[in-house]
């Protein structure tokens, strides 16, 4: 669905100053997938999710979504990706969301569709976010999740193949959360549209099949899923309660130059916290960095 390659961003502040805000930012997603993406504040969330969503346009590097190539696009083909490909979930409600109209009102006013059609279409989406029973409540009437999930029907208004959310769960508590999270797992499943979430949440990452951490405008590592043979788990296991078949694992990420990050605690715990210079070697079919000051041999 998203093939990102050596992606770069640079924002033009002044005459004099510039931001890269992505430097060369590498990302694959498949088709159907629902993955996260994290990272400290500033590392180039929000600007790699507007790019994917054809909100800002790339400097350089490739990037292409659902076979559209975003950086060859004319602003017109642009307005009409933006229209049919992706769906939009942000944070803020104010963003997706008119307080005092009604919660099937909200949802019909974005939608292209004419008279009874939009109405019943508005009236499905509802349903498929669990939320008909209050269709005709205000959305000030609604609680900060109830809000969310009809910002979720309005993003699958035109049936678009991916939905991009930043930040959904930011402002709702951990239960609230778990329920967006299942109303995006089961559009997911149900709808085969892929997800892409931008999030602090760690209770949130934790449920997710894949996690990408970008630092510095580059992706830098993943978490990946991994479940166990139901096999492995001996009786006892399972009679200490000890049944969960799933972990995470976490790789760094090589990208398409040869480089890598490498975790600060890795580099502090070799005393390497002042110093730029690392001595590669090749052990054993292992590659291994060594802090050049203590390598007595
Ligand atoms: N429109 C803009 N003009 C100039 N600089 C920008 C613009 N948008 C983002 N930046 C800069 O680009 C860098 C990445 O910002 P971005 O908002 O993508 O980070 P983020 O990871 O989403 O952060 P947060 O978690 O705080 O939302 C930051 O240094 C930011 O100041």
């Amino acid at each position: 669905m998203i093939s990102c390659e050596n992606l770069m961003k640079i924002y033009k502040i002044d005459e004099d100053h510039e931001v890269m805000a992505l430097q060369g930012l590498d990302l694959q997603v498949d088709d159907g997938e629902m993955m996260a993406i994290i990272g400290n504040s500033g590392s180039g969330k929000s600007t790699l999710l507007n790019m994917l969503g054809g909100l800002d346009r790339p400097t350089a590097g490739k990037l292409i979504i659902n076979g559209v190539d975003l950086l060859k696009l004319s602003d017109k083909d642009l307005i009409t990706y933006k229209r049919d490909t992706v769906g939009f979930i942000w944070q803020n409600n104010a963003r997706n969301l008119i307080p005092y109209l009604t919660a099937v009102e909200n949802v019909e006013l974005p939608m292209l569709l004419k008279g009874r059609t939009k109405r019943e279409r508005a009236i499905q989406l509802l349903e498929m976010v669990g939320l008909k029973h209050r269709m005709n409540s205000k959305l000030s009437m609604l609680s900060g999740g109830e809000q969310q999930r009809v910002a979720i029907a309005i993003s699958l208004a035109n049936e678009p193949k991916l939905i991009l959310a930043d930040e959904p769960t930011g402002s709702v508590d951990t239960k609230t959360a778990d329920m967006i999270l299942e109303v995006f797992r089961d559009l997911n499943q149900k709808l085969g549209v892929t997800i892409v979430i931008v999030t602090h949440d760690l209770e949130l990452t934790k449920k997710m099949d894949r996690i990408v951490a970008i630092r510095d405008g580059k992706t830098s590592s993943e978490i990946i899923k991994r479940s166990y043979p139901e096999a492995t788990f001996n009786q006892e296991d399972v009679s200490n309660g000890n049944n969960n078949q799933e972990t995470h694992d976490e790789y760094a990420v090589l990208d398409s130059a040869g480089r890598v990050q490498v975790p600060r605690e890795y580099l502090t715990s070799i005393g390497m916290e002042k110093s730029n210079r690392v001595k590669i070697t090749l052990e054993s079919g292992r590659i291994v960095l060594v802090n050049p000051k203590n390598d007595i041999k």
